[in-house]
This record gives C-alpha cells, structure tokens and sequence, in this order.
C-alpha cells in the first residue's frame, strides 16, 4: 500500500473530488456522545451523505481485506487506525457516491488524521460539529447500545475516552482556533439535541448566527478548561 504522502504527491484520487468542490462537515465528539444519531437525522433532513470512519473500518475487516486484522486488533484496544487506511476508504466512498454533500462522522480522530486528510484530498472541512458530552453519560449509552460491538465493553470504553482526551480534542482545538467549531451540548434528550442541530444547519439571520458563535466559544473555553483539569488528574494518578 502506498503511503499518505505517496497519495498526496500523485494528488489523482483528491483532485476528482476537488473538482466537485463538496461541502464536508466534520462531526467529532467522544464515543457515544450520539454522532451516529443526529448524522441520521441530518441526512433525513438535509440532504447530507453519511460516512462513518468507524463504520467504512468495520466493513473492511467483514469484507476479509488484507488490513482486517491489524484493524480489528486496533480498534479492540481502543486505538486509531493510520489514516493511510481510513483516508482511502472515506477518499473511495465519496467518490463512489457520486453526490457533494458529506458529514464525515468520527474522523479527523487525531493529528495526523487530520493533517493527512487535507494533504491528500486538498479540502477543509467547511465546519466541524463537536458533540460535547460528559464521560459518564457516555459511558451509560455505550453500555446499553446493543450492537453487538467489540470495543463497547467497560476496558475499551476506558481506553476511547482517553484517546479522545489526548488525541481527538486537540484536532477540535485546531479547528476552534480557525473559528470553525459549532459545539453542540449533546447530554440532553435526542430531540433537543437536533433542535441545536437544526439552528446551525438553517441559520435564522445574521444576528443569531452571531449569537450561535459567540455562545460556541463561550463554551469552548469552558471545555478546554475542562479538558486540561481531567488529563493533569490523570496524570496524577499515573504518578
Ligand atoms: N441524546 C441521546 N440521549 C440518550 N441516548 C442517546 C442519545 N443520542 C444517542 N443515544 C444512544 O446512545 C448510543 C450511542 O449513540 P451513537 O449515535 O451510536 O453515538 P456515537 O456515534 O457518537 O458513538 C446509542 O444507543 C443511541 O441510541
Ligand atoms: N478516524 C477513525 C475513526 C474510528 N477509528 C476506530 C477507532 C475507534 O475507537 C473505532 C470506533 O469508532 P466509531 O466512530 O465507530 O465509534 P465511537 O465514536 O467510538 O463510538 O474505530 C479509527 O481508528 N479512526
């Protein structure tokens, strides 16, 4: 398999996709925190093609591939997959879909993701939807989800929530810092959470568009507060 940066220099497969100039829509928030959900209704609503990085990783441990095993011994652990794999599998669903409006879900999980994407397909996320949503609350949807998932056991769980905290929120803190992030606080109802789906996918007027960022980074803040007191405690119990 060629590398990232082997793609990137060919630049064929993003250049076809460039050419179709999509919007992407980054959904990112920790596991279980309902991205998978309101991509549904979003699609339902909007028009948007759902791809699950999680979900193309899944197919392509079924379909027997060459990769499946490291992938499947990966995501047991909690781990991210290089985005050699993940980029191409995301690079081949949108071009055989053939359409231009995507919510990409779970993906860019950590720096590299990210960097790689852009590299590779040369295009940005026109904005990222954080799902903002306590551990505990998290944990008690994963428990109860029911899909038959290897990695939605009490160990694994551990270990995802980790990887976001270390990985996944420093790719959300890019993205803020470029003024992209709309955070959503996903802890409530499924019904109240699409209601601040929808204010950010139809935009009343400027003046609440102004509201909706402003509040955004308010939050952020509070988040990354959050965050920084979270990983020094488990530092501390590391030591
Ligand atoms: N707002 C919500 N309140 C309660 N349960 C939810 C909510 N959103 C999703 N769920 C449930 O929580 C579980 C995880 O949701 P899912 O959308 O699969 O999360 P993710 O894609 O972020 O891992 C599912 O069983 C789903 O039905
Ligand atoms: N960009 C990605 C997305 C998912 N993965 C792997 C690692 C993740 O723990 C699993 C499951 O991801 P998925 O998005 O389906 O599920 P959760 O958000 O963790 O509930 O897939 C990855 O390696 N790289």
């Amino acid at each position: 398999m060629g590398t990232v940066v082997e793609a990137a220099n060919k630049g064929a497969s993003g250049s076809i996709l460039q050419k179709r100039n999509p919007t992407i829509v980054f959904v990112l928030g920790g596991p279980g925190s309902g991205k998978g959900t309101q991509c549904a209704n979003i699609v339902e609503h909007y028009g948007y093609t759902h791809l699950s990085a999680g979900d193309l990783l899944r197919a392509e441990i079924k379909s027997g591939s060459e990769n499946g095993t490291m992938i499947q011994n990966m995501i047991k652990e909690g781990k991210i997959v290089p985005s050699e794999v993940t980029i191409k599998l995301l690079q081949r669903a949108m071009e055989e879909s053939g359409k231009d409006k995507f919510l990409i879900d779970g993906f860019p999980r950590n720096e590299e993701n990210r960097a790689a994407f852009e590299k590779v397909t040369g295009m940005e996320p026109s904005f990222v939807l954080f799902f903002d949503c306590p551990e505990e609350e998290m944990e008690r949807r994963l428990l109860n989800r029911n899909q038959g998932r290897e990695d939605d056991n009490i160990e694994t769980i551990r270990k995802r929530f980790r990887v976001f905290l270390e990985s996944s929120v420093p790719v959300i803190s890019y993205y803020d810092a470029k003024g992209k992030v709309r955070k959503i606080d996903a802890a409530r109802p499924v019904e109240e959470v699409f209601a601040s789906v929808k204010a950010i996918f139809e935009p009343k007027n400027e003046k609440v568009n102004h509201y909706v960022r402003i509040m955004s980074k308010l939050y952020m803040y509070k988040f990354h507060f959050a965050v920084k007191r979270k990983l020094i405690s488990l530092c501390c119990h590391r030591c």
